[in-house]
């Protein structure tokens, strides 16, 4: 499996993830159960040059916290399991609030492209997206597609492949917080970084232990630990 890589699609609900997952694999896909839980993500694969991608149809939601199953198995998939590619659907007529969800992304993990869906209805609306100054904004690959119309799927096989082979590398821009919670986060990230070494971004695991998340704590246990004791 030497040429197979793996490609998560994340994003709110309704920004067409199934539609570009059916699209590209071709209906081709199976269920497979996720880490314990009872939810089941869709897996397909799609053939692009010597590569295959072998996309899972994360559950949409509308942030990446511990609100609910559907958060949680979207966010350890892309924490823990770490695709080799997480493609951030976001619906082309509701930026601003689609963006709370990328951003979010962008803070967990490093390889992501940010996809832009609906481009037909937007432009219909007078929506205009430049995206490469997003992507200048960004430091990740911002790419317009219409899934619905098949448009815009050579571009985004592009990026994904030279993503994965290392030809562009992303630089995800993080989010900063008022000082008191940059303060905090100097203070803590450092024992966390000791703590869970490369696994995880320090950063991010330490907004999220000053917002008390608790599931996510228990999720590192439960994996790290499992870890340690099976060597
Ligand atoms: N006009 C247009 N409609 C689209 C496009 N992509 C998806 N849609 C429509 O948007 C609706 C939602 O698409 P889905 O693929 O089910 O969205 P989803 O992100 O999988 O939704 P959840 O599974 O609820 O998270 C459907 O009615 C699609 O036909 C597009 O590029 N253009
Ligand atoms: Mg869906």
């Amino acid at each position: 499996m030497g040429n197979s890589y793996r490609v998560a699609l994340a994003g709110n609900p309704n920004t067409g993830k199934s539609t570009l997952f059916n699209a590209l694999t071709g209906l081709r896909q199976h269920t497979g159960n996720w880490a314990g839980k009872t939810v089941s993500l869709a897996q397909g694969n799609v053939q692009h040059k010597d590569k295959t991608f072998n996309l899972i149809d994360l559950p949409g939601t509308y942030s990446l916290f511990s609100n609910s199953s559907d958060e949680e198995v979207a966010r350890n998939y892309i924490v823990f399991e770490k695709p080799d590619v997480t493609v951030v659907v976001l619906d082309a007529t509701s930026l601003e609030r689609n963006f709370n969800l990328a951003l979010q992304v962008l803070e967990m993990t490093k390889n992501v492209i940010i996809c832009i869906n609906l481009i037909d209805v937007a432009e219909k609306q007078g929506i205009n997206i430049n995206e490469r100054i997003l992507t200048n904004r960004l430091g990740v690959p911002v790419i317009k597609i219409s899934a619905r119309n098949k448009k815009g799927f050579p571009m985004l096989l592009d990026t994904i492949d030279r993503i994965v082979t290392g030809a562009i590398e992303c630089q995800p821009v993080q989010t900063t917080y008022p000082d008191e919670i940059e303060e905090k986060i100097k203070k803590i990230e450092p024992k966390v970084s000791e703590l869970i070494e490369n696994q995880l971004s320090a950063r991010w695991v330490s907004l999220r232990l000053l917002d008390g998340d608790e599931n996510l704590l228990n999720e590192i246990n439960k994996r790290f630990g499992q870890k340690e004791r099976a060597q």
